[in-house]
């Protein structure tokens, strides 16, 4: 049996090579029904070793060591009587996915899917591969993502964005795309150490926009030396505490306005609002967060209040009123004021990259399950643009965005400079009646 079943497969991978097949069909083919037999076939050995399986009374024939008789025959006697058996988590047919595969279990009683999470590691050491998540769609199923290797080695290729405020920044480990969609999550927080790939997901965010009719406004507090060159695609540019506050207040400006508009024309947000005098949408880049909320002296304080509610006040009423936040920092600690706080609990998005305090990995992720930490503060310093991300379905993934050069970055901000609202236009072409 077991000649003809490689004779089988020999004769398959023989014609697979013959016929030129892609990879993914010789995958299907050849190593997916192996793959399937070998997971099926440990199951009950690996489950065991996990700890994922439960004692169960059963009845049952159990042999009885027999004695040997004075003629040498062994006499073995069968008894039907109460044994107890490990029961393995029942386990759907494992489906190939790009990276790995991936199956389904039941759990058994008194289990949930915290005791999975906690044997992942041990799992993914037990079946030889590079990460087994776990995710539970239905109460009593648990759902093990299984990725062979690492997909986040190399990630290139920015797709272009066919959805409005919508850009597919990176991969995540599951090999599903990182999206980031503003009218899903409005407001973003950004967190990393010096070089953990902060710029290069704004730089992303900035490529994936610029063909957008959205007006993007940069908040440097870098000096402006990031998003300067990006200035022909900037509506508004603050590159200083002071400059912040003015344009902090144009932002509020212009919501108060937006929600009169709305209150006339009896909407709940501007996409409740007739496509003629829809305003445009609005998404504000901070960089270098800590900078607005740090004081020298006592004389910084009255800006820094002011900088900080004017923030909070975008994050708390911008969403409903098209203007959306994604916040960058090195270090973002509840050290820099209550205002830092406030602002976190509206930024439902969370990225977390490298970081080089716990405080920061525990400002940004804290709120989530407490493996996305170890996750985070688990980052090597050699793969700059991996972070673990809150994704809007509640779980946190480990990802990488794409590789985007500050060149791009200019070149996409240059070729689409005709897409920038002005930003005087902008704040003087609001619709003092609703036409009819
Ligand atoms: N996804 C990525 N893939 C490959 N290289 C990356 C990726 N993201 C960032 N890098 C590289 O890492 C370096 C640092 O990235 P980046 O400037 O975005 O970090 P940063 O966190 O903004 O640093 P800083 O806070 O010092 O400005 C860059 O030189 C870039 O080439």
């Amino acid at each position: 049996m077991r000649e003809v079943l490689v004779m089988a497969l020999s004769a398959l991978l023989v014609l697979a090579c013959w016929r030129r097949w892609h990879f993914r069909s010789f995958w299907y083919v050849v190593a997916y029904p192996l793959m399937a037999i070998s997971v099926l076939a440990s199951w009950r050995k690996i489950a065991l070793g996990c700890g994922l399986t439960k004692k169960r009374q059963r009845f049952w024939f159990t042999t009885v060591p027999g004695l040997v008789e004075s003629t040498g025959v062994v006499r073995v006697k069968r008894k039907f009587q109460r044994v107890s058996v490990d029961t393995r988590p029942w386990m759907w047919l494992p489906m190939p996915t790009r990276y790995g595969w991936r199956v389904t279990l039941r759990t058994l009683e008194g289990q949930i899917p915290g005791d999975y999470a906690d044997a992942a590691e041990r799992l993914a050491h037990s079946w030889g591969v590079h990460a087994v998540r776990v995710s539970s769609h239905k109460p009593g199923r648990v759902r093990l993502a299984v990725t062979v290797r690492d997909p986040l080695v190399k990630v290139d290729h920015l797709p272009p964005s066919t959805d409005l405020l919508k850009v597919t920044v990176g991969r995540l480990e599951t090999g599903q795309p990182w999206e980031i969609d503003f009218k899903t999550v409005p407001h973003w927080m950004n967190a990393g150490a010096t070089q953990s790939g902060k710029s290069n997901l704004a730089n992303a965010l900035i490529v994936g926009l610029a063909p957008q009719p959205v007006a993007l406004v940069g908040f440097d507090l870098k000096g402006g030396v990031e998003f300067t060159p990006y200035k022909p695609r900037l509506s508004a540019l603050a590159t200083t505490r002071a400059e912040c506050t003015l344009l902090l207040d144009d932002l509020q400006t212009l919501m108060a306005e937006r929600m009169g508009i709305c209150r006339m024309a009896g909407a709940r947000n501007i996409w409740q609002l007739p496509p003629g005098i829809r305003p445009v949408p609005i998404v504000v880049l901070v960089d270098e967060l800590a900078e607005l909320y740090l004081m020298a002296d006592k004389s910084e304080k009255d800006e820094v209040a002011r900088a900080s509610t004017g923030l909070l006040r975008v994050a708390q009423l911008g969403r409903a009123f098209g203007i959306y936040l994604f916040c960058c920092g090195q270090r973002i600690g509840s050290d820099l004021g209550p205002g830092v706080t406030a602002l976190r609990a509206q930024c439902s998005g969370r990225i977390c990259h490298r970081v080089n305090d716990p405080e920061t990995a525990n400002m940004t992720l804290g709120d989530l399950d407490p493996a996305a930490l170890d996750a985070a503060r688990a980052i090597a310093p050699a793969t700059p643009g991996v972070a673990i991300v809150a994704g809007s379905d509640g779980q946190w993934y480990r990802a990488r965005s794409y590789y985007v050069s500050e060149q791009t970055a200019e070149q996409a901000a240059t070729t689409h400079a005709d897409n920038t609202p002005d930003w005087a236009e902008l704040l003087a072409a609001q619709p003092r009646e609703i036409p009819a």
